[in-house]
């Protein structure tokens, strides 16, 4: 699709004389990036058993580029959660909000979650991590993409940024706003975003965005950091937002975003009134970079209120009668049982993670670690548990090899051949666990979900 020519000349005028390598990075092949998931795999470990052309992404410690006959997405480690398909430059962001175990995090605009399982993975599975996504399918496809990485921390709410920043006011360590945009950094991969793309859209995407940070501000705690970043090169919606942003919270100051070889700063004189310390933001680009356009500025609130209000927990599910089945499973199955806050969504169990608050009158996906299904007088776990267990979590398990058959006769959906106790069995690949099969008289059931088989 040819680019809007509105768009060109605009880049044309910005970029002066490094204009012709700019538009002619659009014609040259994209740099594919896979990001291993630390939850699943070591990066040595990974890198040891891995059968694609890897070569590190200097900004991120978990990043790779792949080689243009691997085919990673298409690979059953993907299926086992070990690494998540990423364009490189994305990566920098995660990095840049870094978070740590244990702390209280929020990923605003998230799906499909590239950026909050890079955040999940980081945490290691200590602390909370809120993912949003106010567009429903795309919340789902976010809290699929939770599960697959086996992160056991995380809440997928479907919610408008104001809508949660009632709920969560002065909650988090630390925010990632990765900003809905007029993608102008996507159009290689994206022609939807070059097709919408007028100066129009460029506008409302840097006012939406205002909104966005708006909230993002009220739910961040003193002394607490707000990554922004967006895919574009608007300066509207880079340096212009950020900067007005700044200027209607003083409380806000940037800090220096930490930059690698190729990376330019933002830019004072593309804005009016820049905020100071612009220059500590960040521009990818394509013509310098392996890797796609991509914006990001660090926040930090120096001061503001304190926890304002009083704050609702869960009330937790203590109905021993209604965990009967799920101990029954537990103890059968597994060599710990994962215990803590339980909460019911219809017949689904689910463990909250730590310090989360009440959900009610929020609209959730996933409230926490999705254990499985209270059935009549049994309990089924779910492919997010599977997926969220090592290998020495489960009593019974079955270990097959990434290349054996056996094992894409389990992602087709067959059943399998096998020995052993009778119930529920790990299905693994190479030790990382892939999902469930139910063993009876020599043959496996498979459990592995329906809608996300291999065609046959
Ligand atoms: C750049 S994408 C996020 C990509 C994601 N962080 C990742 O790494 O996979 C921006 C997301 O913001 C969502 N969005 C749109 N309007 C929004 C709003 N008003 N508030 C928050 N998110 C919004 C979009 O649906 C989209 O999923």
């Amino acid at each position: 699709m040819p680019l809007p020519q509105l768009f060109l000349d605009k880049m044309r005028e910005l970029l002066r004389e490094e204009y012709e390598a700019f538009a002619a990075s659009y014609d040259e092949e994209k740099a594919q990036g896979l990001r291993v998931n630390p939850l699943k795999a070591s990066v040595q470990e990974f890198v040891r058993i891995a059968p694609f052309a890897l070569s590190g992404v200097p900004w991120a410690s978990e990043g790779f580029y792949y080689g243009k006959e691997d085919r990673p997405g298409k690979h059953p480690y993907h299926e086992a959660g070990l690494i998540y398909i990423q364009e490189p430059s994305a990566m920098a962001v995660g990095a840049l909000v870094n978070p740590l175990p244990g702390e209280t995090v929020l990923d605003l605009c998230a799906a499909p979650g590239g950026k909050t399982t890079h955040l999940a993975g980081r945490m290691n599975g200590e602390g909370l991590l809120v993912a949003n996504e106010p567009h429903p399918a795309r919340a789902k496809i976010l809290s699929q993409n939770v599960e697959r990485m086996g992160v056991r921390n995380a809440v997928v709410t479907n919610e408008m940024p104001d809508r949660l920043a009632e709920r969560f006011s002065v909650f988090f360590d630390r925010i990632l706003v990765d900003a809905p945009c007029s993608g102008e950094g996507m159009f290689r991969k994206d022609p939807d975003a070059c097709a919408e793309w007028s100066p129009d859209h460029v506008t409302m995407c840097a006012s939406r965005q205002l909104d966005i940070l708006e909230s993002a501000a009220r739910m961040l705690k003193p002394g607490g950091r707000l990554v922004y970043s967006t895919c574009t090169f608007s300066p509207e919606e880079n340096e212009g937002t950020i900067s007005r942003f700044a200027e209607l919270h003083p409380e806000f100051a940037l800090e220096d975003a930490q930059a690698y070889e190729g990376f330019d700063r933002g830019r004072a004189d593309w804005t009016s009134d820049a905020a100071p310390g612009i220059g500590e933001t960040l521009r990818l680009w394509p013509h310098r970079i392996r890797g796609d356009g991509h914006y990001a500025a660090v926040l930090r609130k120096m001061d503001g209120e304190e926890q304002p209000v009083r704050r609702k927990y869960p009330k937790s599910l203590t109905d021993r009668k209604a965990l009967k089945d799920y101990f029954a499973f537990a103890e059968e199955t597994l060599t710990d049982t994962p215990a803590g806050e339980f909460t019911l969504f219809g017949d689904q169990l689910y463990l909250l993670p730590s310090g989360m608050l009440t959900l009610d009158q929020l609209k959730v996906v996933r409230p926490g670690w999705h254990l499985g299904t209270l059935k009549k007088n049994r309990f089924e776990p779910s492919h997010a548990l599977a997926l969220s267990l090592k290998g020495e979590e489960v009593r019974n398990r079955l270990s097959l090899h990434a290349d054996s058959p056996q094992t894409f006769a389990y992602l087709k959906g067959e059943a399998l051949q096998a020995e052993g106790p009778k119930g529920w069995h790990l299905v693994e690949v190479d030790g990382y666990s892939l999902g469930w099969g139910k063993l009876a008289e020599g043959t496996l059931k498979n459990h592995f979900p329906k809608g996300l088989r291999w065609p046959g």
